[in-house]
């Protein structure tokens, strides 16, 4: 049992206690306990090694307005849950339960289809390797195993005899900590549904902060649910329960504190990166940069086509699965030599857990702002259908105004590998970003729905050359073309201008 020091604050003697705690804590969330000593640790204090005096100071003093640094983002983003460790090779038998009748039973797509999404959901991950899949069918999902007593049978019989396995990919949104534990114990091998799937791939290719503060966010779910399986198992051993002398805290009550401690400052540091970001779309916006925020289920070519319309060496297309997980802005023109922004987006994913929409959803607020929407479909995927259907139920719960969700422009991508490609729906523009076919025309059309949305138009002003007026058009508007008459000293320039500023130029110029 842990040694519990009297006559000190209850933080300290936490602290003092747990380099015990690994030796008796039961098998779980080893974590966690990782988690605690990072945060009850005061934030200059060297990272202690295990055993070592904790001395004396009192971590109290930790003062919650200090600036989140580059030590707490250690401490906010450790590496948590270690549900596999990175580059931990898993050898995973994928299993996709076919839910027969009920609510969850998928419509729009067959078993087969989602089997092989799940199956290129691992494949996103380099050491991770698929050596069987099955699918089986239930009438129960919801029940404790999630098959009937049968087909668990024949499953269990089946995940024996794999040899080497390492892991059950189970394709269900989510499984309860009570039944992973119990299915682990089953069968001796890790248990995964797509949320853990889904939040190791984000990790593996998080790359900014704020992808990876998000993604701790995202985790924290997790945490929560192993704590409560935690709970279970040190109150049949007697431990749950029990006071850690001086704190008035039990040691469940501790950990949850400091999940919530920690749920805390990961939202404080991201409200401070959102702020950053509206700064940034502030200035955007007050140069006037229209702005196209490309969207679309994962794997379906964003990063391929921006890269395509901007040129930019830079963008790294890759065939997996949540490659991009930043929101990312990329300068490009338009065919009227109009200067855009292209934002490149988070995939979609049919299915995703809520807690990780919600958690990114933060970045695609950015979408909100936008000018104009191009929303990309792999129309060469099988499921493209379903997938059309599950971003457009995720565009309608973004609060996008209706006139942007009204104006969305819809791009099939990928025909170069449809032979004999018909369009399907006569609104959307068949392309091929990868091969460079159909841009011109999606970069008309874009600025068509760019000039309609932000109130802006294409016009041939005719200045006189001797006073300011050029100027101030370069200045207020994207001249395009100065077409100068060296007669009269005058020149007939073409200009992209809004509204708003074509009267201050009428009033400035008394131009009618
Ligand atoms: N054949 C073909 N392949 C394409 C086309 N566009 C993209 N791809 C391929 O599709 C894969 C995914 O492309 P990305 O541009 O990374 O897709 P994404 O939508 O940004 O994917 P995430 O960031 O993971 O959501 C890459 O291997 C691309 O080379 C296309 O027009 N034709
Ligand atoms: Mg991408």
């Amino acid at each position: 049992a842990a040694v519990l020091l009297a006559n000190s604050s209850p933080r300290t003697a936490l602290r003092r206690t747990l380099p015990r705690c690994w030796i008796w804590r039961p098998p779980g969330p080893r974590a966690l306990l990782h988690c605690t000593h990072r945060c009850l640790k005061k934030r200059k204090e060297p990272v202690r090694p295990q055993g070592a005096a904790a001395g004396s100071e009192d971590p109290e003093e930790d003062e919650e307005d200090e600036e989140l640094g580059e030590e707490e983002d250690e401490e906010l983003l450790s590496p948590l849950p270690p549900a596999v460790r990175p580059g931990e090779t898993q050898r995973i038998f994928v299993v996709h339960p076919d839910i027969k009748w009920g609510p969850k039973k998928q419509h729009l797509t067959t078993a087969q289809l989602q089997l092989a999404e799940a199956v290129a959901l691992v494949n996103s991950l380099p050491s991770w390797t698929v050596v069987d899949t099955l699918i089986l069918s239930t009438k129960t999902p919801d029940s404790k195993f999630i098959f009937g007593k049968g087909n668990f049978q024949t499953l269990t019989e089946k995940v024996k005899g794999l040899p080497q396995l390492t892991s059950v990919f189970l394709n269900v949104e989510r499984i309860s900590a009570v039944t992973s534990k119990e299915l682990e114990e089953a069968w001796g091998v890790k248990v995964f549904d797509r949320y853990t799937v889904v939040l190791h791939i984000f990790r593996y290719n998080a790359r900014t902060r704020e992808a990876k503060l998000q993604i701790a966010l995202a985790e924290l779910p997790l945490l929560r649910s192993n704590l409560k399986n935690d709970l279970a198992n040190l109150d049949q051993q007697g431990g749950g329960s029990r006071y850690i002398m001086g704190s008035g805290e039990t040691f469940i009550e501790v950990q949850q504190r400091l999940l919530k401690e920690k749920e805390q400052k990961i939202r404080k540091a991201l409200e401070k990166l959102k702020k950053k970001r509206h700064l940034l779309r502030a200035q955007r916006q007050k140069r006037e940069f229209p702005i196209i925020s490309v969207m679309g289920y994962t794997n379906c070519g964003k990063t391929t086509l921006i890269k395509a319309l901007t040129g930019d060496e830079g963008m790294q297309p890759r065939d997996q699965l949540f490659a991009t997980l930043d929101v990312t802005a990329h300068a490009g023109f338009l065919p009227s030599r109009l200067p855009v922004i292209y934002v490149d987006t988070i995939g979609f994913l049919s299915q995703l857990p809520h807690n990780l929409i919600k958690s990114f959803s933060a970045t695609l607020e950015d979408v909100v702002h936008s000018d104009v929407i191009v929303h990309v479909r792999d129309i060469s995927h099988p499921e493209t259908i379903p997938q059309k259907e599950s971003v457009l139920a995720v565009l309608n719960n973004l609060e996008i105004p209706r006139c942007l969700l009204d104006s969305i422009i819809e791009v099939h991508n990928k025909v170069d590998l449809i032979d004999g490609y018909e369009a399907m729906e006569s609104s959307a523009l068949p392309i091929s970003a990868l091969l460079g076919h159909g841009l011109d025309k999606l970069k008309e059309v874009i600025e068509n729905a760019v000039l309609k949305q932000t109130g802006k138009q294409i016009m041939t002003i005719k200045v006189d050359l001797t006073g300011p007026q050029l100027s101030w058009l370069h200045k207020e508007a994207t001249v395009q073309d100065v077409a100068v008459l060296p007669e009269d000293n005058t020149a007939n320039v073409k200009v992209i201008i809004s509204d708003a500023a074509y009267g201050k130029y009428r009033k400035l110029f008394r131009q009618w």
